[in-house]
């Protein structure tokens, strides 16, 4: 592929670090001399943060948030007599695309139908054109509304014109789809040897770690050997459990042959390892297609690493100069799985009209002007970028600008609908290794705790509707963040963030009311996701700094009611709304924050300003918050020990 194209992540000098050490742990204090054994597990602990942040901080910046190119026209292509292409140009045009034929539009109602292909000839072709489109709106306040001093441009709907420019043809949607939706499989960590028993066995990786993962989470283990007493529930949790009582007791008879109580994980894996080996063989023999579905976590796995993108067109747009531009403003998603826009700039001349588009204070700026005098290299340009990602289109000074605008939605994509099975092993992501690494220490929260991670791009997690899909819509890094969290296994929630940092009053309750999940493909993440009134939220404009709101939490702490009869008894003087603000403030404390809130002007730029308007709809932070058990349980609970697949025979 011949396309010119660039891509752009957050440049790796943004610092984004650094919240200190006081802002991390608003409950410690420094100053205390009698606390010197605790000072220095907190400094330890500190440096573990610090390891993961850097982890974290990477993937982030490192995450590419918009790209573009650019495809030349072929100017003066062989035409036969009826005006079509002839067979060797239409031949260069369709197979080296790098180079592609003009752009032509239809509109016009029956009988007043209107042809225009660009680039044009005659600079006047273009004025019909502009005067079929009517003045461009944009969203604000929850209302469609014109505003030149905003916006300043005309604009054609979708159903009201046809072109015969395709960027699926293009190839425009295959580098979109590589370079916005990464597959994870790229960004993993080389894979740890396979063990002999496997290997004897013939299990895939996959297997092996979920027997491995299995053995952990449902026996008890003593050195080399499990519990014999345990291994009908490690192979129902495997899915393989025999159908009959007699089965059952003959394989543990064989297992456990003296009669110790205890079994050898080897011989495990290997009766384990015949079994999965059995019922496959026993599958593909007799199943019909769709007869037995894949388990949730292996479906939600393949979803994610085969998304595709398609590309919805929204609008043909005109910035005529001089004065023609948008200012900045965050497109409006308009349905549950929108990820980004796709904007596709027609070759015709006009100077000025950058796109800007920013994320998390990087800029990066699309110039397609293209001069009269640059008229003998016309090109079609584009960029994609997330929904979320801030842009402005910068004044026009000339000529016309003419885009096509696209709303990119997720969708299924190749590997999907091949039904391939995945080689997604979240175990080994980066983030999933150093996430480990810093349970597996004594000196990570050692009576346990909360440690919340700030997602890296916004969602419509607020929506009445959209917020049930935020887990399916989890970009870069937050899609890593997430899989990473599911492979660990521990309990996390998926929380909204609003006010000064505030997560939901009942976020520590549901991050206490269930232990791990006791289903092996059940996400332990549960999303608290939901609609919500702005009115009752503390103004996200109230610049409550971080000492604030630690003063805040402080002073709430005074009062801290622990249990819940204290907090009812409060209740009788304080009203609702003070309680729940309460719980909110107290939660936020009691959590280890590991980095900080990404996209909180994003906020308001949406909530003033959308290319369409909508009533509910508004951009707002989420985080994932995770319950992390006290050291005591991390080493001795089976699942969470700290590192459940490097238990290789
Ligand atoms: O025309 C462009 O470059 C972008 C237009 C835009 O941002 C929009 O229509 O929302
Ligand atoms: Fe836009």
């Amino acid at each position: 592929m011949q396309h010119n194209v660039s891509f752009h992540s957050q440049a790796t000098n943004q610092s984004g670090e650094s919240s200190g050490y006081s802002r991390l742990y608003p409950n410690v204090d420094t100053q205390d001399q009698h606390a010197m054994p605790q000072k220095r597990v907190y400094h330890a602990e500190q440096a573990l943060i610090e390891r993961f942040k850097e982890t974290l901080n990477t993937e982030t910046l490192q995450a590419t948030f918009t790209c573009g190119g650019s495809l030349p026209i072929l100017l003066g292509p062989n035409r036969d007599e009826a005006g079509s292409l002839t067979p060797r140009t239409y031949e260069r045009v369709q197979e080296q695309r790098a180079l592609t034929k003009g752009v032509t539009l239809r509109w016009g109602m029956n009988g007043d139908g209107r042809v225009l292909t660009l680039p044009v000839t005659v600079k006047t072709e273009l004025k019909e054109l502009v005067n079929a489109c009517k003045p461009a709106t944009f969203g604000r306040g929850g209302e469609d509304i014109y505003d030149q001093s905003y916006r300043r441009a005309v604009a054609m709907s979708a159903e009201d014109f046809m072109t015969d420019f395709c960027p699926y043809e293009a190839g425009i949607i295959d580098i979109v789809t590589q370079l916005l939706l990464p597959s994870i499989t790229g960004e993993l960590e080389p894979a740890p040897p396979m063990s002999e028993v496997a290997r004897k066995n013939d299990l895939t990786r996959a297997q092996e770690i979920e027997i491995h993962y299995c053995m952990i989470k449902f026996t008890r283990q003593n050195g080399d050997y499990i519990y014999s007493a345990d291994i009908q529930q490690c192979l129902a949790g495997l899915q393989i459990l025999p159908a009959t009582t007699e089965e059952m007791l003959s394989i543990m008879g064989r297992l456990d042959m003296t009669g110790t109580g205890l079994t050898i994980k080897a011989d495990f894996v290997q009766l384990a390892a015949q079994r999965i080996r059995a019922k496959n063989a026993a599958r593909s023999e007799t199943a019909e297609v769709g007869e037995e579905k894949p388990s949730s976590a292996n479906e939600r796995q393949r979803k994610m690493m085969s998304r595709g993108i398609r590309a919805e067109l929204y609008k043909l747009n005109i910035y005529t100069g001089p004065s023609g531009m948008f200012k900045a403003h965050v497109d409006t998603p308009r349905s549950e799985s929108q990820i980004g826009s796709l904007v596709v700039c027609l070759p015709a001349n006009f100077e000025g009209g950058a796109l800007a588009v920013r994320h998390h204070g990087q800029e990066i700026v699309h110039d397609w002007a293209q001069r009269a005098s640059g008229s003998q290299n016309p090109a079609i340009k584009w960029a994609a970028f997330y929904s979320d990602c801030e842009h402005e289109v910068l004044e026009v000074t000339s000529g016309h600008r003419i885009t096509l605008t696209y709303n990119l939605f997720l969708a299924p994509g190749t590997s999907l609908l091949a039904g391939q099975p995945t080689s997604l092993e979240p175990q080994c992501l980066p983030l999933a290794q150093s996430l480990r690494r810093m349970l597996a220490s004594e000196e990570f929260l050692p009576k346990g705790g909360y440690i919340g991670i700030h997602l890296a791009h916004s969602y419509p997690h607020t929506h009445p509707k959209l917020h049930a899909f935020v887990p399916s819509m989890l970009k870069g890094v937050d899609m890593a963040l997430y899989e990473s969290i599911v492979a660990l296994g521990y309990k996390a929630v998926l929380d909204q963030i609003t006010g000064p940092n505030l997560p939901s009053a009942e976020v520590l309750q549901l991050l206490e009311s269930k232990g791990r999940s006791s289903v092996r493909h059940e996400s332990p993440i549960v999303s608290n996701l939901q609609e919500m009134t702005f009115g009752d939220e503390p103004d996200e404009d109230d610049e409550n700094t971080d000492d604030q709101v630690d003063d805040i939490c402080e002073f709430y702490s005074q009062y801290e009611p622990d249990s819940d009869e204290s907090e009812s008894a409060d209740a009788g003087i304080c009203n609702e709304k003070v309680v729940g603000l309460r719980r909110r403030y107290r939660a936020r404390a009691k959590i280890t924050w590991l980095n900080e809130v990404k996209n909180k002007e994003l906020c308001r730029a949406y909530v003033a300003y959308g290319n369409e308007a909508t009533g509910a709809t508004k951009y707002s932070s989420a985080a994932l918050l995770v319950r992390i058990p006290n050291w005591v349980e991390r080493s001795s609970t089976a699942g969470s020990q700290a590192d459940p697949v490097v238990v290789w025979d």
